[in-house]
């Protein structure tokens, strides 16, 4: 049995990171494990911003977005001593187990602090952008998509209304997952992923097409590892000749309450975290596939080969034409 754990959230804030946080908190007191907060991820963990923490921490934040732990992004974590420093501030209060609570950059983070210092380490994946290898979904995703959907359900009206181009951009840093379900999921007529050729005479051939075809106006979903909507829409502009305009969704994407599916996944998967620790394993992140919970080693987060599906992006371009 494990003496003493932590939790920490770290990078890109996500919907669902507080119901993990709950989730694993509650556990972990209900087990007797001594629990700690980290605030600020690893800049908090560096600068000893490290805290007991109980009941009333864990209390009426399963349906708020963001983290209560705060996050940030340290980039000084990738220097080995600064890494040592940060571990020592657990170390000296007694703390064996550490919960991160992000996404790929956290885990490497977290992989080293296992490798280099013994610290027991479990992953779990909180991101919006789902670009994490060994679970179908991430944390954050699904209220993140919804988000997307309220946006384009907005941009539709104006859009029908002047029968005008409007290219949305979203986030996802290099992976293409937001825009792709985006697309399916919200009637997009136009899709750009970085995992796919994006060539711009396609998307206006695409438009010319919509136009013959009586289809007045267009939503088009532009994953930003493609490049900014704004400059694409320039480029358009001398292909096309409908009335273009650009849509950045920004920081917007990553507020609001959790959906219930991304609270059910926090909860299950912090639940998971602390029962892992307390049985004496480490090292580890946790996934969802096929509906199932997994383990697997945590580096398997970014060693393994992560596609999207081309049935998927087959179907989105299908139906948006
Ligand atoms: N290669 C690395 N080695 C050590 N720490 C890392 C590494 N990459 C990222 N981190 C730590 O994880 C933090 C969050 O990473 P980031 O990529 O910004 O977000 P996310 O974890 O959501 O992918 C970084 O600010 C840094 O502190
Ligand atoms: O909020 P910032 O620092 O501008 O970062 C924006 C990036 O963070 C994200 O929202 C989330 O990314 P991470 O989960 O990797 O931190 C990306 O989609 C986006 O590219
Ligand atoms: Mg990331």
């Amino acid at each position: 049995m494990i003496k003493s754990i932590a939790i920490l959230t770290s990078g890109g804030d996500a919907p669902g990171m507080n119901p993990a946080i709950r989730a694993a908190g509650k556990v972990a007191l209900s087990k007797g494990i001594d629990l700690y907060g980290i605030k600020r991820g690893y800049l908090g963990m560096l600068n000893d911003e490290i805290f007991r923490m109980d009941g009333r921490d864990l209390s009426g934040i399963i349906d708020r977005g963001g983290t209560t732990l705060l996050t940030a992004r340290c980039p000084e974590f990738k220097d080995p001593k600064i890494r040592a420093i940060a571990a020592e501030n657990l170390k000296k209060r007694g703390i064996e187990g550490l919960v991160v609570i992000g996404g790929d950059g956290s885990f490497h983070g977290a992989d080293l602090l296992f490798k280099e210092h013994g610290i027991k380490v479990v992953g779990i994946p909180g991101t919006i952008d789902n670009d994490i290898i060994g679970t179908d979904y991430t944390i954050g995703f699904d209220t993140c998509l919804n988000t997307i959907l309220d946006a384009i359900t907005k941009i539709r009206d104006t859009a029908t209304s002047h029968e005008r181009t409007i290219l949305v951009e979203v986030m996802g840093r290099d992976a293409g997952d937001l825009a792709l379900y985006a697309t399916l999921a919200g009637g997009g007529d136009g899709l750009m992923i970085p995992e796919q050729e994006n060539p711009i005479d396609v998307l206006a051939y695409q438009i010319a097409q919509r136009r013959k075809n009586g289809k007045l106006h267009d939503i088009v979903l532009v994953a930003e590892g493609v490049g900014s909507a704004i400059e694409i829409a320039e480029e358009l502009k001398k292909k096309v000749h409908t009335d273009i305009r650009p849509v950045v969704l920004a920081h917007i994407q990553r507020g609001g309450n959790p959906s219930g599916f991304d609270r059910i996944l926090a909860t299950k998967m912090g639940a998971k975290a602390v029962e892992i620790l307390d049985a004496g394993k480490s090292g580890v992140m946790i996934g969802m596939e096929g509906n199932k919970l997994v383990t697997h080693p945590i580096s398997h987060a970014w060693e393994g080969e992560r596609r999207l599906s081309q049935e998927d992006y087959d179907l989105a371009l299908t139906l948006s034409k």
